[in-house]
């Protein structure tokens, strides 16, 4: 029983809110990113093989929607530390029966949630404030030849961006739109 991270499952089996107990003072507080006893019973599968910081600058910036391919299929934990995101993750799992649904959730420094995504998934977000800040733990190692993307936009994911989409980088405005044979990730 997990007593920093409170749960809250979403409608793609295994893709997970979680609330993050903060235990303040008068000098602020301290909370959990990452925990190796109590995160592996909420579903993550091992060891952290990377820790990445971002930041972005402007609202409306939208960076995404990443994967990786297997064997370097990864479960990323994803915190927002300063400012406001709209994160977003797509099911790419073969013969998943939410093939191709996407969750929505808001990410912030103020609401202490991180969202738990299982390998098979794209993961992308959206800056709702200037000046974001997010954490990512990796349970797999960068390889970029192992990189996968899909475009952000791509109308056969109707992704409701809440803003102009802003700002993709080089690589994630040349991202494919979906293969209409695509039949999901093995992971
Ligand atoms: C993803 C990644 C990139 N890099 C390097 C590659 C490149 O030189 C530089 C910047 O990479 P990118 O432009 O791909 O960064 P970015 O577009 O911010 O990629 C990130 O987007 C979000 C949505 C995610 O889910 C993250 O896992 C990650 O894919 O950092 C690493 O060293 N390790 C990593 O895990």
């Amino acid at each position: 029983m997990s007593t920093r991270f409170q749960p809250q499952p979403t409608a793609l089996a295994g893709l997970t809110l979680l609330t993050r107990a903060r235990f303040g003072d008068e000098r602020g507080f301290l909370s959990r990113l990452f925990c190796a006893e109590e995160l592996p019973a909420l579903g993550w599968p091992g060891p952290v093989m990377q820790v990445n910081e971002t930041a972005t600058r402007f609202a409306g910036t939208v960076r995404g929607m990443h994967f990786q391919h297997a064997p370097f299929a990864e479960c990323k934990l994803v915190t927002c530390v300063q400012g406001r995101i709209l994160d977003v993750a797509v099911d790419l799992r073969r013969g998943s029966p939410t093939f191709l649904q996407h969750v929505t959730v808001e990410l912030s420094e103020d609401n202490a949630c991180s969202l738990l995504i299982p390998a098979g998934f794209a993961h992308g977000f959206q800056a709702l404030s200037d000046n974001v800040r997010m954490i990512y733990m990796h349970s797999a190692p960068f390889r970029p030849e192992a990189e996968g993307g899909l475009h952000a936009q791509d109308p056969s994911l109707k992704i409701d961006w809440p803003q102009p989409v802003q700002k993709l980088s080089a690589r994630d405005q040349n991202h494919p739109l979906l293969a209409p044979d695509f039949e999901g990730l093995i992971v």
